[in-house]
């Protein structure tokens, strides 16, 4: 048996297409155009991409697009500055502060600064709390998007088992939530969880978000299996040119499970379509309009 091969990409520029009608709508009915502003401190290469692919995407999506790439070296008190200033600026509707700081700025005060209503990466606790107890909020970018991926092969997740391997505060939580909310029997497992590979088999829906390179083998996967590849893992190939690969080995995974996304090509397209998604939304929110 072969895989579906999940088209990340495509669902993603579907979005873009769906989003950019939307935002024209609100900038005849109210005269608004939905705004991002993203700051970006030092030089992580992985944010790099991740900066550069959301500036094509707002241009798909009819987003204004703001951005404040600052030196390393900047202080904290610079970083909240700005966040307070974007907090006021009217034209501004999301904001996204990219991960990781440098280690002189304490993110989870800058992340706490973030007025809630712009809080288009859903990191604020505010957020963080609507999510778990199912109220309407930002829900962060990555979950969101495998979410869509995953309602697209299966929409109803009743009496299906899901484990999520990762338990950050940005991918591993938020979609043990969503998960919960779609009604799957849900498994968190992490670094310290025993016979990771048993855990693994027993899933029907298996989300990797771990961060290391092709670590999910395919025989530890159930077959006939839905995989979300989360990671992002820039890897050597030997003829020392740099690739991009996921938690999952690919090649192998692929020969067992039902469906699965590819890196690149998956989820991170989606997690750039539902940023836009999460600015329209709060474009919308701003005016007191229905999406
Ligand atoms: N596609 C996209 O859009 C995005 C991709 N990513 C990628 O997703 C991956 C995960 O990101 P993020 O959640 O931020 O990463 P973190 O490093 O914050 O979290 C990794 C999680 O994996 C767990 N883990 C680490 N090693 C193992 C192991 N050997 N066995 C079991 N669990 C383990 C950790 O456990 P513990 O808590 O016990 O330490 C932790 O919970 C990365 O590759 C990142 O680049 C991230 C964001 C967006
Ligand atoms: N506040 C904050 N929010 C984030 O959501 C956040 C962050 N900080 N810091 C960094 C990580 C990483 N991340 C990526 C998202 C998309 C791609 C992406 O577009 N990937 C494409 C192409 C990659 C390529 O061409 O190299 C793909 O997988 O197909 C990559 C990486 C978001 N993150």
């Amino acid at each position: 048996m072969t895989a579906t091969i999940i088209d990340g990409k495509k669902v993603a520029n579907d979005l873009h297409e769906e989003i950019r009608a939307k935002a024209e709508k609100l900038t005849a009915s109210h005269g608004v155009v939905p705004g991002l502003a993203v700051i970006l401190v030092g030089e992580d290469p992985a944010s790099a991409v991740y900066v550069r692919n959301k500036v094509l995407a707002t241009a798909a999506c009819g987003i204004k697009s703001f951005e404040f790439k600052l030196p390393a070296e900047t202080s904290e008190a610079e970083v909240l500055g700005l966040v307070e200033k974007l907090n006021a600026d009217p034209e501004v509707h999301g904001i996204l502060v990219q991960l990781p700081l440098p280690k002189q700025i304490d993110s989870d005060k800058v992340l706490g600064l973030i007025d809630p209503k712009k809080d288009a990466d859903g990191f604020h606790p505010v957020n963080v709390g609507l999510l778990s107890v199912g109220l309407p909020g930002f829900v962060p970018c990555t979950p969101r998007g495998s979410a869509i991926l995953i309602e697209k092969v299966l929409p109803d997740l009743s009496g299906k088992t899901a484990v999520v391997v990762g338990r950050s505060n940005i991918v591993g939580k938020p979609m043990i939530q969503l998960l919960l909310q779609k009604n799957a029997t849900v498994t968190c497992a992490h670094s310290r969880t025993a016979d990771l590979p048993a855990v693994c088999r027993t899933a029907d829906v298996l989300v990797a978000a771990v961060g290391r390179p092709e670590m999910i083998k395919g025989d530890w996967i159930k077959p006939g299996a839905i995989v979300i590849d989360v990671g992002i893992n820039r890897v050597l190939k030997p003829d020392g040119k740099g690739k991009l690969v996921g938690d999952v080995a690919f090649d192998e995974a692929k020969e067992v499970a039902g469906a699965i996304t590819p890196v690149p090509g998956g989820v991170g397209p989606m997690t750039i379509a539902c940023l836009m998604l999460n600015t329209l939304d709060s474009a919308y929110r701003s005016v007191g309009a229905e999406i």
